[in-house]
């Protein structure tokens, strides 16, 4: 590992693991993005990949946000579709539209056509040594997170071959073929695992899975084809990394939708459980307590589009909600592209008074 700058902010990791804190932390998902115009800039001139591909790129994106806000981590600017670019699959970012596949996966033979074993650190090298150069560039200022998607949402992309409301395609392969579905997600659980360990080798100081299409799985079909796999990543990662005797880094795991799993994923061994907007505060807080898990989230990103004040009101509920011990503010899924910045400052800001004023009044 190289050697960095010591962390000046650490809130966000002492907030992940539960200690006590000054104030709460906050961040927000697609905190990098087209919301800002610096940000489009880049992108008017590189296409998407291209900036994830070349770090200089890709650590400018990721500094942009955290010049205009007050925010306590930074999240490393790529994209979950490196995964499947990485197991040879073709993948464009088409503007309006999203991410395309143009030879999707058609059917259970096509597992053959993938580089099953892919050499992590020479096809995704170019993550690594992004993130390398943004822990530099940051010199300690913040918390820098890893991150990819969780195997059930990327076999979505895989054989769905881009966006989708349903996923049926996809759905269709875990109940027509469920042990190919599973030999798919076996390998892609394996590769995520190399991955995120190098993330941290490389200087990762937290990591996030996200698993933004568990909610149209619905509880027997998560048990079955997504939470075995991302329990197997939290438990695999801490292992491997306590083996290299790298020190632990919070775990946190985004299952959009997932309502119902709440209880099983605060039994895995992520660290930190986010919740989207939808979820239940006090609930996931009952449960999530019996095991010390921390909580990320979770303000609807719609909120944004309101006025300052009933941002600023919305929040300071929120953080009363959630409570001022381990709590990791977030939105309860990314910004928008067409929301205002300042109103993600007014957020950002919002969180930190309003959560000093109730650590200061205790
Ligand atoms: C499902 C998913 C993807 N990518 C990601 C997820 C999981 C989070 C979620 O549920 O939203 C994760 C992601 N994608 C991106 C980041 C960067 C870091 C950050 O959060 O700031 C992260 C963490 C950049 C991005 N990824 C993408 C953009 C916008 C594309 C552009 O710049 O043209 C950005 C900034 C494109 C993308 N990438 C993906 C989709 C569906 C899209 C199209 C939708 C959209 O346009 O917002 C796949």
């Amino acid at each position: 590992m190289c050697d960095f700058a010591p962390l000046k902010n650490d809130l966000f990791i002492r907030a992940a693991f539960c200690e006590k804190v000054e104030r709460t932390p906050v961040w927000a998902m697609r905190q990098a993005g087209r919301y800002l115009k610096e940000f489009q800039e880049v992108r008017a001139k590189h296409d998407f990949f291209t900036v994830c591909r070349t770090p200089e790129l890709a650590c400018e994106v990721t500094l942009q946000p955290l010049r205009r806000m007050e925010l306590d981590a930074a999240i490393i600017f790529s994209d979950i579709l490196v995964i499947p670019q990485a197991l040879g699959m073709e993948v464009q970012m088409v503007p309006g539209k999203g991410p395309v596949f143009p030879k999707p996966l058609a059917n259970p033979e096509d597992l053959k056509t993938l580089n099953q074993t892919p050499d992590v650190d020479k096809e995704l090298g170019y993550v690594f040594d992004a993130i390398k150069l943004t822990r530099q560039k940051l010199d300690g200022k913040v918390p820098l997170i890893g991150f990819s998607g969780a195997p059930w949402t990327l076999m979505a992309y895989m054989v769905d071959g881009g966006s989708s409301a349903t996923f049926s395609k996809a759905r269709s392969w875990l109940f027509r073929s469920p042990n190919e579905s599973k030999a798919l997600l076996d390998m892609l659980t394996d590769t995520t695992i190399k991955y995120l360990v190098n993330q941290v080798r490389a200087g990762a100081q937290a990591l996030q899975v996200f698993e933004s299409h568990a909610g149209i799985l619905g509880s027997s079909t998560f048990a079955k084809f997504s939470l075995p796999y991302l329990a197997k990543i939290a438990t695999q990662v801490k292992k491997q990394l306590s083996d290299l005797g790298i020190q632990r880094v919070p775990l946190i795991i985004f299952a959009k939708g997932a309502h119902y799993a709440i209880e099983e994923l605060s039994a895995t061994d992520y660290d930190v459980i986010s919740l989207d907007w939808t979820m239940d505060v006090k609930r996931a807080r009952e449960i999530c307590a019996k095991k010390s898990k921390a909580l990320q989230g979770n303000l609807d990103p719609a909120m944004l589009y309101a006025g300052v004040d009933e941002i600023c009101s919305a929040t300071k509920k929120m953080v009363e909600d959630f409570g001022v011990t381990g709590h990791i503010a977030n939105l309860g899924h990314g910004m928008y592209p067409d929301l205002d910045p300042e109103h993600l400052k007014a957020f950002v800001n919002s969180v930190h008074s309003a959560s000093e004023e109730i650590i200061n009044s205790a």
